[in-house]
């Protein structure tokens, strides 16, 4: 494999944005950012064995994913995406063909945001291969949804399903809980495939004073967060959190994928509850799900609660967590 070969074969034909000044082809790339906006930007890393396995997932699905969830923490800001910039570290044994086809799947992803590739890096390693990728994305000035938004009386809100990437990963790993083709699909797909929520962001940034966090790492490791950022504690119910609805049949560890599998992509917030209607409306008229899971309490702590029928349990910050595997 020829580095300077490869860079030239994934370098793209043409851009979307003309703020750019140099894209792939000198030291840095260089852009014009837009007046009475401000620039986010966010990176993540994916290692095989920890965030996928290759033996289990396409060059194209590890692509997919590695892009997914960067777009998944810019729109977590409110914000939307614009350029990204690639890492990759690749071992050895790996050919090209299987680099170019993660280059095609990002591509693919990218366009429907109509993203820019602005650069990257490659390098070889003699270990796993490991890809990072940094958006960089923008929100109008003062409009970026802060984890520290949440005030005593908001609404807290998901925008879809949780708990189906774990048990797709699940399914991955070898447990065979159902022999439901469509089922098994559906769960891997949200696994592998996860669509990040710009649009319910965006509609986000247009409201006051909304809390967001993207659910990598499970909704209650999310909620935390929030609760933490900002000072309060919150109440979630059971019956409220939206669910595949064969999930709670298919496996004693359902909950524990819910609150603390992680990887669903979806966002998870607070908004003031006088603006909880409009809000719902106009997500629903733009076909984004959200759904009313709790609310914000007054209080001097930073705490989450669960109702589960009639007991509260407090919903401590576990989840994933890379130094600390507590499940
Ligand atoms: N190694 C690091 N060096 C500097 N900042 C980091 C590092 N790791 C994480 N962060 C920052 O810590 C915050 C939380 O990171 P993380 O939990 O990974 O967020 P997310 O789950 O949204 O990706 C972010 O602001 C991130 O940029
Ligand atoms: C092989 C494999 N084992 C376990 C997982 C589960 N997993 C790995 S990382 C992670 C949390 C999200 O990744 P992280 O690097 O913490 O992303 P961030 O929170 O920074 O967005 C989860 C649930 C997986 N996806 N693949
Ligand atoms: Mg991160
Ligand atoms: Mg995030
Ligand atoms: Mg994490």
């Amino acid at each position: 494999m020829d580095e300077f070969e490869l860079i030239r074969r994934i370098a793209p034909r043409s851009l979307s944005h003309r703020e750019i000044e140099i894209g792939i082809g000198d030291d840095a790339a260089v852009y014009n950012p837009k007046k009475g906006y401000q620039e986010i930007v966010c990176v993540d890393t994916m290692v095989d064995g920890v965030h996928f396995l290759s033996s289990h997932s396409t060059p194209a699905d590890i692509g997919y994913k590695a892009l997914a969830v960067n777009i998944s923490d810019i729109a977590a800001m409110g914000g939307y995406p614009k350029f990204y910039l690639v890492s990759i570290a690749v071992p050895s044994g790996r050919r090209e063909s299987d680099i170019e086809a993660m280059y095609e799947e990002m591509t693919k992803l990218a366009k429907l945001y109509q993203m820019d590739l602005i650069g990257g890096d490659t390098v070889s390693t003699r270990g796993q291969m490991v890809i990072t990728v940094t958006v960089i994305g923008e929100v109008e000035k003062g409009r970026a949804c802060l984890r520290s938004h949440a005030r005593p009386g908001d609404v807290v809100f998901v925008t879809g399903e949780l708990g189906s990437s774990a048990a797709g990963l699940s399914l991955l790993l070898g447990d065979r809980f159902t022999n439901d083709e469509g089922l098994v699909q559906h769960f891997m797909k949200r696994h592998k495939r996860p669509e990040p929520r710009v649009k319910a962001g965006l509609i986000c940034s247009r409201y006051q004073r909304v809390a967001l966090n993207d659910i990598s790492d499970g909704l209650a490791s999310e909620l935390n967060e929030i609760a933490e950022a900002s000072r309060v504690s919150i109440d979630i119910y059971q019956d409220s959190i939206p669910t595949h609805s064969e999930l709670h049949k298919l496996h004693s560890d359902w909950e524990e994928w819910v609150l603390f599998g992680g990887e669903d992509f979806e966002l998870a917030g607070t908004i003031s509850s006088d603006q909880w209607e409009r809000f719902a409306q106009e997500c629903s008229s733009c076909g984004v799900p959200v759904y009313k899971i709790g609310q914000v309490v007054q209080s001097g702590e930073a705490k989450v609660f669960y109702h589960s029928g009639q007991d509260r349990i407090l919903l401590e910050k576990k989840g994933y967590n890379h130094f600390k595997q507590d499940r």
